[in-house]
Formats: structure tokens, sequence, C-alpha cells
């Protein structure tokens, strides 16, 4: 994913005001004080002890939104009553259809505002440190009373024997109706890596696509997302907003993104690494940082503010072959 940042180059403009720096925008509504969210990922207690709650905390004094794992180690409720930051949550749908119903509207009680369906884990990825480090299976404080999720396995990942035994594979587009029918949330739709599937999602009418491949955590192969957000972008014609996650580490990350048409960009593993150095003090950190970052690439191109980032600020490897034809 690095690589494929590496290979698109920023093209500033000079000689534009550049006094004043305005960051702030907006995702579905929300306000934000930078076009930066942070991606759910599972788990936080394993990177500090405070888990999400730590997280959110940082999110809300950084003011951005936070996505909250379904997979997460604190409950909804309690990362909902920690902080007053902006939460969406990130939805498996699971075998057990009626367990993910109630966490979807345990999330719409206590204040989220969107549901993230992630939609390519139909199955685990193949995780080869987790199947030699004998990864543990997750006690998932959410599911208590509702599910076990003990998995009684002794060899290889039990994160994997786990997934297995609880996602739903069969889920496919016309459940996203089922989804519609039991909440009054926007629904977005993480994984999104083609224009056929961003054409469909509109189709089945999500209120929103994050062009993701999971953080090449699913399928080996499968092309970086920075480099395919264009095509995605196109497809959706800005009928709903388009986010985008994979690879950001940078203030030029961000900004190479929303010069493709990204509306904001999720972060996921610099959160983790924030998290585990110094918990709620260290994501503000690493948030502060991207933001500084950000702005700085904005001095530097010419844009004060978000909506002056364009397309033509970027020069892709395919803009580069055009130009040669
Ligand atoms: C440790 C870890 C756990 C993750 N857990 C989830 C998850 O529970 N749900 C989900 O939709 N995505 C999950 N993801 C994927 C992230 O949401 C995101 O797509 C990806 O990490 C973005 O790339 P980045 O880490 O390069 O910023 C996880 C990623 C990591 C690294
Ligand atoms: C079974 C939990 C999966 C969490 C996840 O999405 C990830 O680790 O990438």
């Amino acid at each position: 994913m690095w690589t494929a940042f590496c290979r698109i180059q920023i093209q500033p403009r000079i000689l534009v005001d550049v006094s004043k720096i305005d960051m702030s925008t907006t995702v579905l509504g929300y306000n934000m004080s930078a076009p930066i969210m942070i991606a759910p990922t599972s788990l936080h207690k394993l990177g500090h002890s405070e888990g999400e709650v730590a997280t959110a905390r940082a999110a809300a004094a950084c003011n951005i939104i936070m996505v909250l794992s379904f997979t997460s180690s604190c409950t909804v409720e309690e990362v909902a009553s920690s902080c007053n930051a902006i939460r969406f949550f990130q939805l498996y749908v699971y075998k057990r259809r009626d367990v993910s119903a109630q966490l979807v509207q345990r999330a719409e009680r206590n204040g989220y505002k969107a549901i993230i369906l992630t939609a390519d884990s139909p199955r685990l990825g193949r995780r080869e440190a987790d199947i030699k480090n004998r990864m543990i299976a997750p006690k998932l404080k959410n599911l208590e009373g509702l599910l076990s999720t003990e998995v009684v396995s002794d060899e290889g990942s039990n994160l994997e024997a786990y997934a297995s035994a609880t996602f739903d594979p069969s889920l496919c587009w016309k459940d996203i109706g089922w989804l519609r029918s039991i909440t009054k949330l926007p629904i977005l739709i993480k994984g999104v890596l083609t224009c056929e599937d961003a054409i469909k999602a509109m189709e089945v009418g999500v209120d929103g696509i994050i062009v993701s491949n999971h953080g090449a955590r699913q399928l080996d192969y499968v092309p970086a997302s920075i480099s395919v957000l264009e095509e995605v972008v196109h497809a959706v014609r800005g009928k709903v907003p388009v986010l985008f996650d994979g690879g950001v580490r940078r203030g030029t990350d961000t900004f190479k993104a929303l010069s493709l048409g990204a509306q904001a960009v999720l972060v996921g593993r610099p959160v983790i690494y924030g998290l585990a150095a110094k918990g709620e003090y260290g994501v503000k950190r690493v948030i502060d940082m991207l933001k500084d970052e950000l702005e700085l690439s904005m001095a530097l191109s010419g844009c004060p503010s978000v909506k002056d980032i364009t397309r033509s600020h970027v020069r892709t490897e395919r803009d580069r072959v055009q130009s040669m034809l």
C-alpha cells in the first residue's frame, strides 16, 4: 500500500493565500475537525487496558469520528457512556442473525450514528502468523449472555475457528434489505474494491461506501485500495459519500486520497500503535500528527480548505502514461 501511495505525485499550486487553513469537513452531516476517522479494529484491550474507551476519548478530544468494531473489547454501552465522541458501529453478520440484530439495535439506542457493514469477510483470510502463534479467540463482552465465543481447538488460529463458527458466509446483496428493516440508521458498506460492487451498493440503496481491502488482511493479491479509489469514485458519481482506508500513515496520504475523491480517510493500525504506546494520549498524538501533516500539505499545495483539494492536485501513474500517448 505504501508503494501505491508513493507512485502518486502531488501537484501544488503557488501564490495562493494560505494564511488560514481550514481542515474541517462533514461526513453524513456530522462535523469533524479534519477528514480523518478511526477505522474499526477489534480488541483494543490487547493494546491497552482501557481499550476502546481510551480510543473514543481521544476521538472526542480531537473532534473526529470513531468507528467501533463489532469485535470490540469494551461494550457498545461502555464506549457510549465514556465520552461524547461521534461514533459509528461496524457490523459483522452472524449466522445467528438475531445476535447481530441485537447489537445493531443496542448501537442505535446508544447514540451510534451509522452502521458500517463490513462486507469483505464471509470468512477470515489465511493469516499465517495467527496460525503459527495460535492466536486466541476473543472474549467478546458485547456478546455476554447472547452467544458463547469459546472455541475449543488447540491448534492453529482460534480467531479463525471463531470466525468460521459465527460469521455468516451466505450474506449477500439482498440482505441489505434485512439490515434496513432492523435499523433507521444510515448503512455504509466497507470493503468495496470494484466499480461493479459500487454500482450494486448504490442499487440496493446504501448511504455510503468505504473503499478498503481490510488492511490487506483478507485476500492476497487484491489491489492497494488507493489504486482503485478513483474508479469507485467515478462509478458513484457523487450520489453517496465515498470513504477510504488502507495505508494512511502521513498527511500527504490523506491529501492524495482526498484529491482522488474520498470524503475522508479512516486510519487503522496507527491508532492501535498509539493506543498500545500511551493509551488515550497516544491515540490523540497519532491523530494530531496526521492532522498537522495534512495542514502543512494543504498549505504547501495551495489548498486553504478541504473543498480546494481537487483531482488536479495529484498526478497518478495512469495520468503519466496517458500524457505520453
Ligand atoms: C488488528 C486489526 C483489526 C481489525 N479489525 C477489524 C474489524 O473488527 N472490523 C473491520 O471491519 N475491520 C477491521 N480491520 C480493518 C480496518 O478497519 C481497516 O480496514 C484497515 O486496518 C485499514 O488499514 P490501515 O491499518 O493500513 O490503516 C482490522 C485491522 C487490523 C489491523
Ligand atoms: C474475528 C474477528 C475479526 C476482526 C477483523 O476484522 C480483523 O482481525 O481483521
